[in-house]
């Protein structure tokens, strides 16, 4: 049974995830980035900064000692933004210990590789793809921390892998699955981010629920064009790493990706939306790159993904892409 793990990074998920650890029993200790916080969390068992009014739990630590925190671990789960992943795990893998049970929570695809997030851990750390765990599905952090109900999906090729951090992790409110599609898993966590955007960007131009039903279901259809080109299951999507995490997240006030895009649709700049984001990640603002140039790799059409790329990078009237969206060429709903 895996006893110590380890969580780094210290922001809404991982803090969110490591107290589900906790809960479930485990002795789990967390890195965070700056001193004050591992600190806080040390001394008053809170995160203030990112779960502000969640108490968490004794049998949760953390530390800034990257090295104390890994020592010891039989599982590391990497919680940080996904285009800061591959830097800081460079800078953790010569501590990692030897056959502990990688666990990764950020849900992006990387600019420039285009590579999924297990792809990159596993070329860092020389591991293999099959054997790292992904956590995915509809996981708002501070619903998690404050332990409402709710599923996720544990995948990885390697069952055993799965299932040992599905025991570690399975609490009276987080109840995980696993699943051997990793590649569905990643691709449905890091594509809907971008569709959250774009339905923020609808409510924050003051259009209703048919147009975010639209948004999700059409996005559904996207992201799942991609993810089967790339080998997943089609079901996946039907799950809770598809379906599941877009509605939650397409749909909750709470996410900081709609968020995101509901400021555009009310006419900010990005700089702007980026500041009020206060330094938290809203990963589809990067990640509509990337999938974007992943979906044009594969030759896979991704028209709500293209649209997000050009309101963020390019300066598009979210209002004037919209239109764009809805003027395409008549077509199949499945074609
Ligand atoms: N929040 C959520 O509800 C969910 C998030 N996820 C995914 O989990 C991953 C982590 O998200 P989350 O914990 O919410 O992110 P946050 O933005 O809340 O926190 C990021 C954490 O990573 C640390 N960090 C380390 N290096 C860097 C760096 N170079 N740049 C920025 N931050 C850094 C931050 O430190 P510091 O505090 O010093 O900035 C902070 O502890 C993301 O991929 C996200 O999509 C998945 C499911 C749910
Ligand atoms: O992944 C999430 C919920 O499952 C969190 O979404 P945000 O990053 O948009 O807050």
């Amino acid at each position: 049974m895996v006893q110590r793990i380890t969580v780094l990074g210290a922001g809404s998920w991982g803090t969110a995830f490591a107290k589900v650890l906790a809960d479930a029993g485990r002795d789990v200790t967390m890195w965070a980035r700056r001193a004050e916080v591992a600190d806080e969390i040390r001394g008053r068992h809170t995160n203030g900064g990112y779960l502000p009014g969640i108490e968490l739990p004794d049998g949760l630590t953390a530390t800034h000692d990257p090295a104390e925190a890994l020592s010891g671990a039989e599982a590391v789960v990497l919680a940080v933004p996904s285009q800061t992943l591959r830097a800081n795990l460079s800078g953790w893998r010569d501590l990692l210990p030897p056959g502990a049970i990688l666990v990764s929570l950020a849900k992006g695809v990387e600019l420039g590789t285009l590579k999924r997030m297990s792809e990159v851990i596993s070329e860092i750390t020389g591991v293999s793809g099959d054997e790292i765990v992904v956590v995915s599905g509809p996981n708002l952090a501070r619903e998690i921390a404050q332990a409402q109900p709710a599923a996720a999906v544990l995948a990885c090729v390697d069952h055993d892998r799965a299932v040992a951090i599905q025991q570690a992790s399975f609490t009276a409110y987080f109840r995980p699955y696993t699943n051997t599609d990793v590649v569905g898993c990643e691709v449905g966590g890091a594509a809907k981010n971008v569709i959250a955007l774009s339905c923020g960007m609808a409510v924050g131009m003051g259009l209703g629920a048919n147009t975010t039903a639209t948004l999700i279901t059409r996005g559904l259809a996207e992201m799942a064009r991609l993810g089967t080109k790339l080998g997943a299951d089609p079901l996946t999507f039907a799950g809770l790493a598809g379906v599941g995490d877009l509605v939650a997240t397409c749909s909750s006030p709470l996410s900081r990706n709609r968020t995101f895009g509901e400021r555009l649709g009310r006419g900010e700049t990005l700089e702007q939306a980026q500041a009020a984001a206060g330094g938290q990640v809203a990963e589809g603002v990067k990640s509509c790159t990337s999938i974007r140039e992943l979906a044009r790799v594969h030759g896979v059409d991704m028209p709500i993904t293209d649209a997000m790329h050009r309101v963020c990078h390019e300066g598009a009237d979210p209002r004037q892409v919209g239109a764009e969206l809805l003027g395409r060429r008549q077509k199949h709903e499945w074609s």
